[in-house]
């Protein structure tokens, strides 16, 4: 499979590492405006977006335009996900976005999911959720720690938003922290004046992201539409 790197950075690097190995080619990396580069869809059977906030949208849709299908691990451009669907859609390309590609993440999830639908009936426990990345994390809180925000939100019908930090009874606050070199470390806590529960994912490098985001790139190539990890992670488990 020919892949454009869209961003080159620590996850970038990483996810060529991974590419390789699994036997697939690297025929584009790019570092800036995504117009100063040629976009050839004869040559790009995906782009995988993992870039800054401010560049995703842009990138994403200008290959949609060129034919290219997108796998996008970029966090913190989110506002602007149901435009990029559409103009997916509207070009028959197709999209996969994840706040986090780690299947262990993805597994973190769905765990999450199933503890929020038993602790919601459970009125003396209070959630929040922590999230600790290295310093040059442009983005707060992590896409991570939104996702699981929102998975709470729609299993608990005590909480209905979130708040970085300070947050009203009704809304979960997470808290982020910077560290020098953490990959990324999530960790949700239900917590009442008897005990405290608690559930962590602890990423231990960038293999887990960079690994996820090839297998979806797979998944992804010569399908049309908008998916989601869930369907990457059937697909695996059924073949
Ligand atoms: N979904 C997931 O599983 C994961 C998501 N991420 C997210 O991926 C993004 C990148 O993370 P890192 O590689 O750690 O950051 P990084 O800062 O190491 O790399 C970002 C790269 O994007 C480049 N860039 C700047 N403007 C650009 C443009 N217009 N087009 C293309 N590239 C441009 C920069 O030169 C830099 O090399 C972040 O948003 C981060 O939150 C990171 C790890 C896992
Ligand atoms: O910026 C990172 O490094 C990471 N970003 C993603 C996020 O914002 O959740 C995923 C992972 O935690 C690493």
């Amino acid at each position: 499979m020919n892949i454009a790197l869209l961003g080159y950075g620590k996850m970038g690097k990483a996810i060529e590492e991974i590419a390789k190995k699994r036997g697939h080619s690297i025929v584009l990396k790019v570092e800036e405006d995504i117009e100063n580069y040629d976009l050839d869809s004869s040559k790009t059977d995906v782009a995988i977006d993992f870039s800054v906030p401010k560049a995703a949208f842009k990138n994403i849709t200008t290959c949609f335009k060129h034919g290219i299908p997108v796998v996008c691990g970029t966090t913190g451009w989110l506002e602007d996900y149901e435009k990029a669907k559409k103009i997916c859609e509207e070009n028959n390309s197709a999209f996969i976005y994840a706040s986090n590609f780690s299947l262990g993440v993805n597994v973190f999830f769905e765990l999450n999911q199933k503890l929020a639908n038993m602790m919601k009936g459970l009125e003396d426990y209070s959630v929040e959720i922590e999230e600790i990345h290295h310093v040059q994390k442009l983005d707060a809180p992590s896409g991570t720690a939104i996702t699981l925000a929102e998975q709470i939100i729609d299993k608990n019908p005590r909480v209905d938003g979130w708040q970085l930090d300070d947050a009203e009874k009704d809304e979960i606050p997470i808290y982020a922290k910077r560290v020098e070199d953490v990959p990324g470390t999530h960790t949700v806590t239900y917590d009442s004046s008897i005990d405290k529960i608690e559930i962590v994912h602890t990423a231990k490098s960038r293999q887990g992201f960079a690994l996820g985001a090839v297998v979806a790139a797979e998944y992804l190539k010569d399908k049309t539409g908008i998916f989601t990890m869930k369907d990457v992670l059937a697909d695996l488990f059924e073949n």
